[in-house]
């Protein structure tokens, strides 16, 4: 039995369900500012770390508890992509930039581009077809007067590609940055439903047709 199956009946039994998201985005656009917010509440203003970080903490959504583990990735130098295995660990993709850097929210379009053709090349499944949960994050959103990009330019962009999308601040909003991270949560059990579907459809209509094909013989 393999692992991936195993956590599943351990899931399963305990009731919980696991959420695995990957924070990316471009150096200093607020990822581990997000990712504290959401897991502690609280925002620490400077953070020391040249490594990327991995929690785990159990919440609340829409009054289930959630294991969410939460990748918080550093690009080690400025314009680096994600290693494969890391967009093969996550369940779900939070992509984030600065309202007040053009260069990350260009970073965010690359990295959409190769998180699209990395799963479409990874995996001849239908499941991998399907749309997976990505959600955008305009971070900084206090820093109004320093804004160089649009809150509807980020719309857009969001909207092109069948992702979600949210404007915050890390600094100044709590609830914001939570529904954040729980309306990406919720795209990921969308996600595992549709797959589930997906699987039970393309068993069925195998069914099918060997009764077909046996019908003819
Ligand atoms: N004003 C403001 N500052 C923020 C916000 N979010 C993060 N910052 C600041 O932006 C800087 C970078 O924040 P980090 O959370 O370390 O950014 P990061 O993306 O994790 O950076 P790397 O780990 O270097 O990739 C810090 O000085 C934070 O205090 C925000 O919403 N508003």
């Amino acid at each position: 039995m393999s692992a991936s199956t195993i956590r599943a009946i351990r899931r399963k039994k305990s009731g919980l369900s696991e959420v695995k998201l990957v924070v990316l985005g471009a150096t200093g656009v607020g990822k581990t500012a997000l990712t504290v917010r959401f897991l502690t509440k609280r925002f620490i203003g400077e953070y020391d770390h040249q490594t990327e970080n991995r929690y785990k903490n159990e919440m609340m959504v829409d009054g289930e508890p959630v294991i969410f583990e939460v990748l918080d990735t550093c690009p080690k130098v400025e314009g680096a992509f994600p290693k494969e295995e890391t967009l093969h660990w996550a369940d779900g993709f939070m992509l984030v930039y600065s309202i007040t850097d053009r260069s990350s929210f260009n970073y965010v379009k690359e990295l959409r581009q190769r998180l699209r053709h990395s799963i479409a090349t990874s995996s001849s499944t239908s499941t991998h077809q399907m749309p997976y949960p990505v959600l955008i994050v305009a971070n900084k959103s206090d820093l109004i007067h320093l804004r160089q990009v649009g809150t509807e330019e980020g719309e857009i962009f969001a909207k092109e590609n069948d992702d979600g999308f949210a404007e915050v601040s890390a600094s100044d909003h709590v609830t914001q940055v939570s529904e954040a991270f729980d309306a990406l949560c919720r795209e990921v059990h969308a996600f595992r439903r549709r797959s589930k579907q997906s699987l039970l459809d393309r068993m069925l209509g195998n069914k099918g047709g060997i009764k077909n094909d046996t019908n003819k013989k």
